[in-house]
């Protein structure tokens, strides 16, 4: 749908040869602050009135949320889901956004008798997800979360003996299944958004499709999507069938560009500026690509929203991206102050499932960041692609789950329709080691045999496969060897899984703990604008000329024995995220207990950091590189030529032979997080894989 006529100034504020675009901009940009503030970001309601916010009466808050739940279209199809459930042990749900499957379908199976006396799973892509709407759904049952209605996520259980309804990743219910092949706790698995194709949700599809062959009919499946994806999966499950919900509960405008925006960032600042000068209450979600992104359109914003006329409302800013801790994504969920207007600038993990209360307004960049494995250089990167047309479907039903909405595309209506109409599934374009492992310790030995949905490459699969040989997580009849095993209780990718285990062997298990969760944590280093000078002789002190692993181990080690009060000022005074911190902190614990239920020996090497180099090449070794004539390092498993990292602590200082975390490419390709290694371990270390090549 087209813009309407009123609105079409709104988009012709896009147009910088338009007269609206630079009154409107010049407004903005130049009118005084006259009363006009933001609102910090963490001020509750009840901060900004002074008072405590007084809570409806509970039985009354009770009955308004049975009349939301009875006014939802999928309660016209409850009998009819439920009849066609006592026929088929797998049935496809379609139904469009905010329609009511998430947080209804699970309770019309429990009342219905479905679980018995087991439990009903419903796995969500992605955490944020999972959390809010197991908190949703415990309110509608009247229960405390945790109790009848939980959730589980990674590095966190919110279930008892009494949960009946369980909200979770994909990942998790993958997890669970290592341990309980036949899923015998659930009697329902519901696979919530369907159509996303997460690598966990495709990995499920086959497994669950062998666990109904094994256990008959006492197990159901229901496979609920948004987008019209039926036909594969009846296709797939025997004796599946579908049904559909027709209709949302709230209609949502939507609304392009005139014509192509140049810089979308820019074009989403004004955006926000437009919604909050010329459009009624209401909340704004802002789908951005990435967390750098969003802070920078979070002080662009700030910088801008402080000059607006009083009579707007004060714009409250908060970002929501996953690296975000739970208690400022949970701020998001919570009312905007009075007076002012949330401004939610988030990533894709605001895209399916959720909702976030307020949200009258959506506005699309039309982007997303997509991890893309590039198979001749055997390393993926994350890369700015443009959404499916599937994805943009999803984004504008964030605005109409309360009220109607508008959603504002930053895009032409043209560009939409180029749009792919779905993305490409996950597992067809990223590195397979972690998903061969996963299959290889559910049992399935013939992983090339696996019953895909849509199987990936024939030539990925086999990559993988030679990859964890290298590994030595498979033995040389491609079975999972006893380390193989190890490796995949490890909640981390299966190269620092071979770390961890290597190091415990070297007696060096906590540095190696350390550097692991300093890797898989947030970048710890702050670079400020306007001391740049002083934070990087502060990060000085953590140099260490063995590289980046060891820096980040001095970092994290300096942090560790801090106590919680002079945590701050130090992390101050170094400049240093004191969020990512305590970040690899918790993923160090929850690591550590890994470690230790494995029965490995937990042992420091003290100052000497030469075994915890050597673990490293033992799970890197697929990314060493040796220095080249022109200085330039040559990565010995695919001949690629990259330069260290400007980040790099050994950037210009050119050892001879090193390993790396990761390869980023922008204008070039760098290798990232580098660490001096001898190059006479790399055959000592992966005899297997330096034969090979
Ligand atoms: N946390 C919440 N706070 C307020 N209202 C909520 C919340 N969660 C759900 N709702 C209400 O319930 C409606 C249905 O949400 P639900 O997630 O079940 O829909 P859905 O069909 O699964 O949508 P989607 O495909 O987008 O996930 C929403 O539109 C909203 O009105």
């Amino acid at each position: 749908m087209r813009c309407d006529k009123d609105k079409a100034t709104l988009w012709k504020a896009y147009d910088p040869s338009a007269d609206q675009y630079s009154t409107l901009f010049a407004t903005l940009r130049h009118v005084s602050c006259v009363g006009a503030h933001l609102v910090p970001a963490h001020t509750t309601a009840a901060e900004v009135m002074g008072n405590p916010v007084v809570p409806a009466h509970p039985k009354q808050r009770w009955q308004a949320l049975q009349d939301h739940r009875q006014q939802l279209p999928i309660w016209t199809a409850k009998e009819k889901l439920l009849a066609l459930l006592q026929r088929h042990q797998t049935v496809v749900l379609v139904g469009e956004t905010g329609s009511g499957k998430t947080t209804q379908v699970p309770q019309f199976l429990l009342e219905g008798g479905f679980a018995g006396e087991g439990m009903i799973a419903c796995t969500q892509p992605r955490r944020v997800a999972a959390i809010t709407v197991a908190k949703r759904v415990a309110q509608e049952q009247g229960v405390q979360p945790g109790t009848q209605v939980g959730y589980a996520v990674r590095f966190e259980d919110n279930t008892t003996a009494a949960t009946r309804i369980k909200y979770m990743t994909d990942g998790i219910l993958l997890r669970e299944a290592l341990l309980d092949p036949a899923l015998k706790r659930y009697q329902v698995v519901i696979v919530d958004e369907a159509h996303e194709r997460s690598v966990q949700s495709d990995l499920l599809f086959g497994l669950l499709k062998g666990i109904q062959a094994r256990r008959g009919h006492n197990f159901w499946l229901v496979i609920m999507s948004a987008t019209l994806v039926a036909a594969q999966f009846v296709g797939f499950f025997p004796g599946a069938a579908a049904t559909y919900v027709q209709g949302r509960q709230f209609p949502v405008q939507v609304f392009y560009t005139a014509s192509p925006e140049e810089h979308y960032v820019d074009a989403a600042v004004v955006a926000v500026l437009q919604v909050a000068v010329e459009e009624g209450a209401g909340d704004v979600l802002v789908f951005l690509t990435g967390q750098e992104e969003i802070e920078a359109v979070q002080r662009l914003l700030q910088d801008r929203a402080n000059q607006l006329p009083a009579k707007y409302q004060s714009l409250a800013i908060l970002p929501l991206f996953a690296a975000l801790p739970p208690d400022q994504q949970a701020r998001v969920f919570q009312p905007a102050p009075v007076g002012a207007r949330k401004v939610i600038l988030a990533t894709n993990i605001a895209e399916t499932s959720i909702t976030v209360p307020g949200v009258r307004f959506t506005i699309d960049t039309g982007f997303v960041k997509t991890r893309m494995y590039n198979a001749k250089v055997g390393a993926e990167s994350l890369t700015v692609t443009p959404i499916s047309q599937a994805q943009a479907r999803q984004r504008s039903g964030r605005a109409g789950r309360e009220a109607p909405g508008k959603a504002f595309r930053l895009y032409t209506e043209r560009s939409f329709r180029q749009l792919q109409p779905a993305s490409l599934p996950e597992i067809q374009r990223v590195d397979l080691a972690a998903v061969t492992l996963q299959l290889k310790a559910l049992g399935v030995d013939d992983v090339l045999g696996f019953d895909f949905l849509e199987r990936p490459p024939r030539a990925a699969l086999v990559r993988s496969l030679e990859e964890l040989l290298a590994l030595g997580a498979l033995d040389s009849n491609g079975r999972l060897s006893p380390l193989g095993r190890q490796m995949s209780r490890l909640p981390v990718e299966p190269q620092y899984a071979k770390v961890l285990v290597a190091a415990a062997h070297m007696g060096c298990s906590l540095e190696a703990l350390a550097v692991v969760a300093m890797a898989a944590s947030d970048q710890p280093f702050l670079l400020p604008r306007e001391s740049r000078e002083r934070a990087q002789e502060a990060h000085k002190r953590f140099a260490s000329g063995e590289g980046d692993h060891m820096t980040l181990l001095a970092v994290f080690q300096a942090f560790h024995g801090l106590q919680q009060t002079s945590s701050e000022q130090w992390c101050h005074d170094n400049f240093l995220s004191r969020r990512a911190l305590c970040k690899a902190v918790d993923i160090y614990s929850q690591l550590l207990e890994n470690i230790k239920a494995l029965g490995l020996p937990l042992l420091s090497c003290g100052s000497d950091t030469t075994p915890v180099r050597r673990a490293l090449t033992s799970g890197l070794f697929k990314h060493a590189a040796k220095r080249h004539t022109d200085g330039t390092y040559k990565v010995l498993a695919s001949s690629q030529m990259v330069a260290l990292h400007p980040s790099s602590v050994l950037c210009g200082k050119r050892p001879p032979c090193c390993v790396f975390s990761e390869l980023v490419c922008t204008t070039r390709a760098y290798a990232r997080q580098v660490t001096v290694i001898d190059s006479a371990w790399l055959a000592e270390l992966a005899p297997a894989f330096f034969s090979m090549h």
